[in-house]
């Protein structure tokens, strides 16, 4: 690369994620709706030798290994670049923070690798980085008609949850799917109803491991969320709100009763440039 590139890297969202069987080599099936939000970290790369450099506020939280996400994505690719990773969501917190940053690296450096879906079962879905269904074990990716515009609450308890181990919690793993064909979602109301029918098959195995997920969930649905559910296989749990102002009351309300979680509203990303 000759250019300095920056490319945000959202925040995904699983708004539904139904795990429907399991592979003989271990890997669950899921079938799942996917969203990506205003709030994420940034990738900048500037042309050099490969190397990475963290900052933000849960760059602590990581290292500057040759196993981050960014430099695997970068050797994957079979390129160089100096790596700045701005690291402003929390790690391990089933919101695709590492995939969404490997995405992010790929886009920058407009690489398209084979098989991206081997840095991690989110990275074709956060390529993508529009809503889309997500279906085999993340490597089956559809990009969804119009949907309604999202005003959501991200909400983490500050703690990272293992997603090996919230996978091997779970006691049912053949779960209904979702249904062949989704209904239009391009209304608020039809997506609210929608999903307030599916699920999250990652949740109570979540909270078995982590219960002060429930407490999220509890704080989201007492500051108004009209829907309340885990991300991905958490810690993280969203809300979804009427409006932008609602969002950012709530957001407010939560973050003034509970300091030490992580608390943002946020909307959806725009798509990402075409490389
Ligand atoms: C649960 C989700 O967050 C839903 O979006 C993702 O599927 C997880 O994506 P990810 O973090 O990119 O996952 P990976 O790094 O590929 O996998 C971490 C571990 O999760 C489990 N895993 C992941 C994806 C999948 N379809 N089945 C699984 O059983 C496996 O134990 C795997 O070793
Ligand atoms: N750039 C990166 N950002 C975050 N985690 C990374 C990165 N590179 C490697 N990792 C490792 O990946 C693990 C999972 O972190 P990540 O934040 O991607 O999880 P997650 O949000 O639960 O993802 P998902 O929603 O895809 O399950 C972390 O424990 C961390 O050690």
């Amino acid at each position: 690369m000759r250019t300095i590139r920056q490319e945000p890297a959202p925040a995904k969202v699983n708004l539904a994620l139904h795990v429907t069987g399991q592979r003989a080599d271990g890997y669950h099936l899921l079938d799942s709706l996917v969203v990506f939000c205003d709030a994420g970290d940034v990738v900048t790369l500037t042309p050099g030798p490969l190397s990475l450099r963290l900052t933000g506020p849960f760059a602590q939280g990581l290292e500057a290994d040759p196993d981050n996400l960014c430099l695997r994505a970068a050797r994957l690719a079979g390129r160089e670049a100096a790596i700045t990773l701005e690291k402003n969501l929390p790690v391990a917190s089933g919101i695709g923070g590492g995939s969404a940053d490997a995405a992010a690296v790929l886009r920058a450096l407009d690489a398209h690798p084979a098989h991206p879906e081997t840095l991690g079962a989110d990275v074709p879905v956060c390529l993508a980085g529009v809503p889309c269904r997500m279906q085999g074990v993340g490597e089956i990716v559809t990009p969804l008609p119009a949907l309604a515009p999202l005003h959501l609450v991200l909400v983490n308890p500050g703690m990272g949850l293992s997603t090996p181990e919230v996978f091997r919690a779970l006691t049912r793993r053949d779960n209904p799917p979702l249904p062949d064909r989704l209904p239009d979602l391009g209304t608020p109301e039809a997506l609210l109803s929608f999903l307030t029918d599916c699920r999250n098959d990652l949740e109570a195995p979540a909270i078995a491991l982590l219960p002060v997920i429930a407490d999220c969930l509890a704080a989201l649905q007492d500051a108004g969320a009209r829907l309340a559910r885990m991300s991905g296989s958490g810690a993280t749990c969203f809300g979804l709100f009427a409006d932008p102002q609602d969002a950012a009351r709530a957001a407010r309300e939560i973050g003034a009763t509970h300091p030490d979680w992580w608390v943002v509203a946020t909307g959806l990303a725009p798509a990402p440039a075409k490389g």
